[in-house]
C-alpha cells in the first residue's frame, strides 16, 4: 500500500539529512503505530507521503504507483482537530468532497450525513465544533478523514490532547472503525502502551538520521480488548520498546 524506497531528506537549510536511504513498506489492510523520540521526523514523513514535502533522493510508492501526479490517495488527520470554527459539522465533515468537486451537493450531503452515523454524531451534525466535546471533535475530524475517500489513513497522533479515559474510548472506537473499513493505517504515537494495544506492528525510529525502521510483530490478533494488555507477550513488548527507545536516549 506504501512504500518508501531509498528515500532521503533533509530541511532546506539544513546541512544534515532527517531521513537517509530510508526505505519500508506498509502492507494493505495494516494498522502500524510509528514511535520514535520527538524530533526523529516522524510527521516529515507524513508530510513526505501528503507531498506537503518532496524527497532529495528516493521514490515513495502507493498501491505500487509513483505518489507524484496521484491525487487523493492518502487522507492525514493531525493532533488537534483543525475543524473550522465557521462550519457546522457536517460542513466540516463534507469538505474534502466539496474540494474534489465531483458529488452534487445532494449527494455531498447524503454522504456526510452517512459518515456523521458511522462516528455516533448524527444529532450534533448542525451544531458548531465548539459545542462538542474533544473526543467528538477528534471523531468528527476522522469522519473528515475518511471523506476523503482514501484507502490509506496517515494519523499524527490524533488523541495526544485527549483526557486519558477519553483517550481509551477513542482507541477502542478507532479499531472498531478500522475493523469495519479495513482502511490501512500508519499512526504515530508517543505512547508505547497505545502503539501496543491499536497496531498489528510497530515500527521504531531508532535513529536520527533515519536510515531504517525496525518492524516488530504485536503478539496478538483482533478484536483486540485492554484485558490482552495484560498477557505476557504484551507487557514484554511494552518493556521492549521502552528499552529500544532509552537506549537512545542514554
Ligand atoms: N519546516 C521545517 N524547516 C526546518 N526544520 C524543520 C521543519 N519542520 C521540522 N523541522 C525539524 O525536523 C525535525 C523533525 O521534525 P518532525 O516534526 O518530523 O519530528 P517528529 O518526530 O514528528 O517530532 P514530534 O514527535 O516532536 O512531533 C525536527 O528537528 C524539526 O525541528
Amino acid at each position: 500500500m506504501l512504500q518508501f524506497n531509498d528515500v532521503t531528506f533533509s530541511y532546506p537549510g539544513k546541512n544534515f539529512p532527517l531521513m537517509q536511504d530510508l526505505s519500508f513498506q506498509i502492507k494493505k489492510g495494516e494498522f502500524v503505530c510509528l514511535v520514535g523520540h520527538s524530533g526523529c521526523g516522524k510527521s516529515t514523513i507524513f508530510r513526505l507521503v501528503n507531498q506537503l514535502l518532496t524527497p532529495n533522493q528516493g521514490e515513495i510508492l502507493v498501491n505500487g504507483k509513483n505518489i507524484a501526479g496521484q491525487k487523493n490517495y492518502c487522507g492525514y488527520m493531525p493532533q488537534s482537530d483543525l475543524l473550522f470554527p465557521w462550519r457546522s459539522v457536517k460542513e466540516n465533515v463534507m469538505l474534502p468532497l466539496e474540494i474534489q468537486g465531483k458529488l452534487s451537493a445532494k449527494e455531498r450531503n447524503e454522504k456526510a450525513e452517512e459518515a456523521l452515523q458511522m462516528v455516533g454524531l448524527s444529532e450534533w451534525a448542525d451544531k458548531s465544533p465548539a459545542e462538542l466535546s474533544g473526543g467528538m471533535r477528534q471523531r468528527a475530524a476522522f469522519a473528515r478523514t475518511v471523506m476523503t475517500g482514501s484507502d490509506l489513513l496517515l494519523l499524527d497522533e490524533p488523541f495526544s490532547a485527549l483526557d486519558y479515559l477519553t483517550r481509551l474510548s477513542m482507541r477502542e472506537w478507532l479499531l472498531q472503525q478500522w475493523e469495519q473499513d479495513k482502511k490501512t493505517i500508519l499512526f504515530i504515537t508517543h505512547d508505547v502502551e497505545e502503539a501496543v494495544y491499536l497496531s498489528n506492528r510497530v515500527l521504531v525510529a531508532e535513529e536520527i538520521p533515519m536510515t531504517s525502521l525496525s518492524s516488530v510483530e504485536v503478539p496478538a490478533g483482533y478484536p483486540r480488548t485492554r484485558e490482552r494488555m495484560r498477557e505476557p507477550g504484551m507487557l514484554l513488548l511494552k518493556e521492549e520498546l521502552i528499552d529500544r527507545l532509552r537506549r537512545k536516549d542514554g
